[in-house]
């Protein structure tokens, strides 16, 4: 186990020499004699060269030992012989990379006309997380703060962080933040709606804000010091915008890039600097190709939505971004993983992109929160129309919610979501729909509409069903049951949130007879009634073996490393990990390699 700063630089380096080589070097790298040399940090931060100055780059060895020169830049205050107000480093304000700062529009200005807007952000029933089970698994965990007082972001994210109107942290945010401030690389799994973004995001601003970077090497190149990866261009919007508020007037200039967007809009932006990066995977790919964007100076890596990040729909994607390209290598930069579910196989996964981690359960690992009311209805898929209206009518004579409640309803396919919102239309109800066959624009204005209360139904597809934020979603119906119970637990995450109560309902029947033993036990864990005919079921598909994507072991431990497997994996080392492949086939080789440049997702 490394037991030092250098230990674990060169335990990463002997893995990444241990694994095969990636013959694929991004086009800005290209044509570069292969360099022993370290990065010219050094020459950066002490302005020697300028942002236009190349010959003294020594850039990223693709080949050789990158990272073998000055480690302690990337560690101990990225400083080199720069620092602050040497006029080379990031934060220095002639240095051109914040300049935007004076123009930066106010993030806070749509809140005060939002109509919703509640006096403080502490919702009905905020406190309902406190006794939530905690875990924690790791080396040398920090311990835990109370309050946004004993956390030191600096006075400039603190002023956001009331101008947010948080009182308080949620739990997740109490153990993380402290985990994350302290440099460590953290896998953490808490309930939908309980604050993973400001988690992430605090301990990202704070750290630009007060560490010393080195001058991004050439112009043109964009050189984020943070990128934040997540599955779909809302939540990336989404997040774009969170991490705008919590980074008012602070200097780091937060930009996002994501599919079907115009991208020469988001290469000015690019152009104009970034110290946060919030991307789609696919458009990533995009600009790293395109040689717009170098992840050479990558410190934070965060992965939001990490379990979705890492199947098999993004994982190429992932390991290019990640493994392939020019980012730090784990133990260099800075990796943290957050999601509300976290399947063990993905755990293991998870291995290959972090560094003597911190595990943190907040509640049990894909549980949802009983903050949710749920119900499950047996519904024959031809009833399934007119039980939707009856509930829609329901929900609308009992007007507990006034004009604004909103209802999601999740279904399988988009074409089932472009049918069921005509039909709804048809008989009345204004809705609308959102699925990946949209035009990003008709995908924006849906959304829109939904959260102005414009159009209080929304029909979509998984692609809403993770991240997204959306105030007053009073009730989630799950017309079509998803096949993976996480999936089932994300989109009922889209109400209930921040300790406001919510609805969900699903339309059980034979077709989802699979899923019933993971549904009746995710309801039993949440505290919810679970009907005697659904049990019936359940015990059913468990002597039939039903498949539960978590093994059956859903409900004991939560942190891999602890199960026995992980360990006759060969790996002796619970928590150093720092033998990462062990057990997982050929070093960084768990899934077959990338093989698919220019692959994009559905979802990006
Ligand atoms: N400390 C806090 N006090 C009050 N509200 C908060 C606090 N932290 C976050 N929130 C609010 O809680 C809501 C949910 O936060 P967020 O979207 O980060 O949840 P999440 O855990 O990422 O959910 P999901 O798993 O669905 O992605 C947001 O509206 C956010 O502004």
């Amino acid at each position: 186990m490394p037991t030092s700063w250098a230990d674990s630089v060169s335990a990463a380096e002997n893995l990444a020499a241990a694994r095969p080589r990636s013959s694929y070097v991004p086009p800005h790298l290209r044509n570069r004699p292969p360099s022993t040399d370290p990065p010219a940090q050094v020459s950066y931060a002490g302005h020697a060269a300028s942002a236009q100055d190349q010959s003294g780059y020594g850039g990223p060895n693709v080949g050789g030992s990158r990272w073998s020169g000055p480690r302690n830049d990337f560690r101990s205050g990225y400083g080199g012989g720069g620092g602050r107000g040497s006029g080379g480093g990031w934060n220095n304000r002639t240095g051109g990379w914040d300049r935007g700062r004076d123009r930066e529009a106010n993030p806070f200005a749509d809140d005060d006309a939002e109509p919703f807007v509640e006096p403080e952000n502490s919702g009905i029933n905020f406190d309902a997380y406190e006794d939530i089970p905690v875990e924690t698994s790791g080396d040398n965990v920090p311990p835990p703060v109370n309050t946004f007082v004993e956390i030191d972001l600096g006075e400039a994210v603190n002023l956001n962080i009331r101008r947010c109107k948080y009182v308080k942290p949620t739990p997740v945010q109490k153990h993380a933040i402290p985990i994350a401030l302290a440099g460590r690389d953290l896998m953490a799994c808490a309930q939908t709606g309980s604050g993973k973004t400001a988690a992430f995001c605090f301990p990202i601003i704070s750290g630009i804000m007060r560490g010393q970077f080195p001058r991004p090497p050439r112009p043109r190149v964009a050189f984020p010091l943070a990128l934040i990866l997540s599955p779909t261009r809302e939540l990336s919007c989404q997040i774009h915008d969170e991490a705008k508020k919590f980074a008012y007037q602070t200097g780091v200039r937060v930009v996002v890039a994501y599919g079907g967007a115009p991208i020469n809009q988001q290469l000015r932006e690019l152009e104009r600097g970034v110290h946060i990066l919030v991307a789609t995977p696919g458009r990533l790919v995009d600009l790293l190709e395109r040689a717009r964007v170098s992840l050479q100076m990558i410190r934070y890596l965060a992965l939001d939505e990490a379990d979705r990040m890492l199947d098999m729909g993004f994982e190429p994607q992932i390991r290019k971004i990640v493994q392939q390209m020019d980012m730090p290598p784990p133990g260099v930069r800075q990796t943290m993983l957050f999601s509300a579910t976290f399947p063990k196989e993905i755990q293991r996964l998870a291995l290959d992109f972090l560094s003597s981690y911190i595990f943190l359960a907040v509640g049990r690992v894909g549980s949802s929160t009983d903050l949710i009311v749920q119900r499950v209805e047996y519904v024959q898929e031809t009833d399934k129309r007119s039980h939707l209206m009856d509930l829609l009518h329901a929900q609308r004579a009992n007007g507990s919610h006034g004009k604004q409640a909103l209802t999601l309803v999740f279904v399988e396919t988009k074409k089932g979501a472009d049918s069921l919102e005509h039909w709804l239309c048809m008989n009345g109800f204004p809705a609308t729909a959102i699925h990946g066959d949209r035009t990003q624009q008709e995908r924006e204005y849906a959304l829109r509409s939904f959260k102005t209360g414009n159009t209080p139904i929304l029909v979509a597809t998984d692609v809403a069903a993770r991240g997204l934020d959306i105030p007053h979603v009073a009730h989630v119906v799950n017309f079509d049951i998803p096949n993976d119970i996480d999936d089932y637990v994300h989109r009922i995450g889209r109400t209930g949130r921040a300790g406001k109560s919510g609805l969900a309902t699903a339309f059980f029947n034979e077709n989802n007879s699979s899923v019933a033993r993971s549904l009746a036990d995710l309801m039993q864990e949440a505290n919810q009634e679970v009907p005697a005919w659904l049990s019936r079921y359940a015990a059913r598909s468990s002597h039939g073996g039903s498949k539960n994507r978590r093994g059956g072991n859903r409900f004991g431990g939560r942190d891999f490393r602890k199960d026995s497997s992980f360990n006759r994996g060969g790996v002796t080392d619970y928590y150093g990990v720092a033998n990462m492949s062990s057990g997982y086939g050929a070093p960084g080789g768990y899934a077959t390699p990338y093989s698919g440049a220019g692959v994009t997702s559905a979802w990006d």
